[in-house]
């Protein structure tokens, strides 16, 4: 006998993932896109007249975000305006296409360096530091121009899991502790959310494929040794045992108690570039440091004064060299020094 749907006892076609119930296709529209609206009630996300930017890579998370924040925008009128916003990275094949009428914002355009020239001065090590710094700013800059109030990701429960779990082995408390929270950056001019936060993976795909949206699923080439990727196999292993237990790590990452002595990071705004930071200069504007300089590995290590201290000695050198007639490599020829040389 075939499986029934546990809501209306139509034909079921799926297993939830999430719950292991049987549902039929409309049902599980019905019960997917009705948690994400509970999430964005419980947490207060919008009121009306906010000016919203869904960063859309083109990928099946923010594919199906932009789609659903549509569907609830319109069906229990939030009263938001909703945008679409896209970096491109600049890494040939990946990102082939954007989703249209939205605003995109280049890296290449915006820091003088696509991925793929900064993957062939740093290699496949550490690149995505890169990617992930650079994005994030860029997004904000984008959102700025557009004169949004919030930008919204497509971070599902998965991805917070595997951050939870990324954070516990290296250790970074402060992480620890806002890495589940729906909404960050609520104290400054530009919070970010997320939507999708207790919605699974695998639920977000199938509701791509029922719904027929259109999406790209290359996974990025330039990422085959992150971190992530350690911790997300790891994860998948227990989710294959115990579904649960991504939902599980999630709540426990919620009410993680951290003691008052552990410093937090306070937003401000980078005294460089004037975007949003909780460092004095932000992390943007000292990667782009290195690599200007030729030392990218350093500036991800986070030795910014090593850098200057290197590019100091580097460049007084390089006076007497071409006080002497020597011509030497140009000054603003940086992008061409390996590392080596100067380290
Ligand atoms: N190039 C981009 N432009 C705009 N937003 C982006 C871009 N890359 C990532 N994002 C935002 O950050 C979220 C998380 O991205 P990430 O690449 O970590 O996950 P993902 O699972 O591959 O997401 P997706 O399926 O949407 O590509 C995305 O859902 C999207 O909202």
């Amino acid at each position: 006998m075939p499986a029934l749907c546990r809501r209306c006892s139509a034909r079921a076609i799926l297993k939830r993932p999430k719950t292991g119930d049987t549902l039929c296709k409309e049902c599980f529209f019905e019960v997917f896109e009705l948690e994400i609206h509970q999430t964005i009630l419980d947490s207060k996300l919008f009121r009306p007249g906010l000016r919203v930017a869904i960063g859309a890579s083109g990928g099946k998370d923010s594919t199906v975000l932009a789609h659903v924040m549509k569907v609830l925008n319109e069906r229990y009128k939030y009263g938001i305006d909703l945008f679409l916003l896209s970096v491109d990275e600049g890494i040939t094949g990946y990102r082939g296409r954007f989703p249209g009428n939205g605003q995109a914002e280049r890296n290449s355009d915006l820091y003088g360096w696509s991925m793929d020239e900064i993957v062939k001065q740093i290699g496949l090590k550490n690149n995505c530091t890169f990617c992930g710094v650079f994005r994030r700013q860029a997004l904000d800059r984008g959102a700025m121009q557009m004169d949004v109030n919030m930008i919204l990701t497509g971070h599902n429960a998965d991805d917070i899991a595997e951050t939870v779990i990324m954070n516990l082995l290296r250790g970074d408390i402060a992480r620890l502790t806002r890495c589940t929270a729906i909404i960050t950056g609520a104290e400054g001019t530009l919070p970010r959310a997320k939507p999708l936060k207790y919605a699974y993976e695998k639920e977000i795909v199938m509701y791509a494929y029922f719904k027929k949206l259109d999406y790209f699923s290359t996974e990025c080439i330039y990422s085959p040794n992150a971190y992530r990727g350690y911790a997300r196999t790891f994860l998948k292993d227990l989710e294959s045992i115990r579904p649960r237990c991504i939902i599980d790590i999630l709540h426990s990452g919620e009410n993680f108690a951290v003691k008052s002595s552990v410093k937090m990071a306070v937003q401000g705004l980078c005294s460089r570039c004037g975007f949003i930071s909780s460092q004095e200069v932000c992390k943007a504007c000292i990667l782009l440091d290195g690599l200007n300089r030729g030392l990218p590995r350093l500036a991800v290590a986070g030795k910014i004064k090593k850098v200057n201290r290197v590019f100091a000695v580097s460049t007084s050198q390089r006076s007497v060299e071409s006080a002497s007639g020597d011509s030497g490599s140009p000054l603003t020829d940086d992008k061409q020094k390996p590392e080596a040389e100067v380290a």
